[in-house]
């Protein structure tokens, strides 16, 4: 068996760098160096602050964009070898993305049962099985479809999307769900209806899910695995409770320290200032120079040194 067959997905040293500017031009690494794996049926969370290059990790999975070094394997396959059209489609067959916005997602001008007619006969399923299929996904995410399939996006709530954007995928009988703050737009309640159905998902089906968020809580809640991003780098990795109670990186430890608590009086001394995190952060590269990332105990590694 080689290697990779018993993950999902295989991320090996992911590197992005955008060019952008016409008169001067600028380079941004928006990753650098990543690796992680996902496993059948887990849900990993990768958290950070805005801009620490989590929806660049997301896009490049999806073939949305090139990365500029290293590899991603689906299976045992090298991702950037698919490009001839029948094999691109398998793949997106088996690897879905949900966004943020699910209004931006639905056409306005169709009916959700139009929806979901084009995409079950764009990926060519059995036409007989055709209505039982799709009111059989909808009844999976506590949608009545008789009530659904008539209706235009603008007449259903964000929840209602929400939901129809995971029904899409399980239609598809997707291997990794890649969702990038999926629940943002949600109301605190709405949140854990859509949270609990897709870890109920994950263990019947042995669906994988990336939860992209930067949402402390929800990570926890919602994931076994924990990745903790800062300026494109891969900081801490690991069993998402190892890491919440032991966090080593100093920028997981700040992380963990502006998380308002309820009945706690917010103490403006623990906001977070950039500054000092960048001045903590060298300073710990520095006092543990040459050493990598390391795996301090099972299932649980920190990045000690970029160099
Ligand atoms: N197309 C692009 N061209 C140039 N720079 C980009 C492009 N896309 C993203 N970036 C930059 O790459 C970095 C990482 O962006 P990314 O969107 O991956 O971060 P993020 O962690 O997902 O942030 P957020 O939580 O705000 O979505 C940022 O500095 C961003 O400005």
């Amino acid at each position: 068996m080689a290697e990779n067959d018993k993950y999902i997905m295989s991320i090996k040293n992911l590197t992005k760098v955008f060019k952008s500017g016409i008169f001067k031009v600028e380079y941004t690494v928006a990753v650098k160096d990543v690796s992680f794996d996902i496993k059948p049926g887990t849900v990993l969370s990768l958290i950070g602050e805005s801009g620490s290059g989590k929806t660049t990790i997301g896009k490049m999975i999806l073939k949305l964009l090139k990365p500029s070094d290293g590899h991603i394997y689906y299976k045992d396959r090298d991702i950037a070898g698919i490009d001839d059209k029948k094999e691109l489609k398998e793949y997106y067959k088996k690897v879905q993305g949900i966004f943020q916005d699910p209004f931006a997602t639905f056409n306005p001008l169709y009916r959700i049962d139009r929806v979901f007619d084009m995409l079950y006969n764009s990926f060519a399923y059995d036409k007989s099985n055709q209505e039982k299929r799709i009111n059989q996904v909808l009844n999976d995410v506590n949608l009545n479809p008789d009530r659904i399939l008539g209706k235009f996006p603008h007449q259903l709530s964000g929840g209602q999307l929400q939901r129809l954007l995971i029904a899409r995928a399980l239609l598809m009988d997707v291997d990794l769900l890649i969702a990038d703050e999926l629940i943002s737009m949600l109301d605190a309640s709405t949140r854990i209806g859509v949270l609990n159905l897709l870890l109920e998902l994950c263990k019947k089906n042995g669906m994988s899910v990336i939860f992209i968020t930067h949402d402390l809580n929800l990570g926890y809640y919602i994931s076994d695995e924990s990745l903790i991003m800062y300026k494109g780098r891969l900081v801490e990795r690991g069993n998402t409770k190892k890491i919440y109670e032991n966090p080593v990186h100093p920028y997981t430890q700040m992380l963990f320290e502006s998380v308002p608590e309820i009945g706690n009086r917010w103490d403006a001394t623990k906001e977070f200032l950039p500054e000092k995190i960048i001045d903590d952060v060298e300073d710990f590269y520095k006092d543990n120079a040459g050493k990598g990332f390391v795996e301090i105990e099972k299932g649980h590694s920190v990045l000690f040194s970029n160099k």
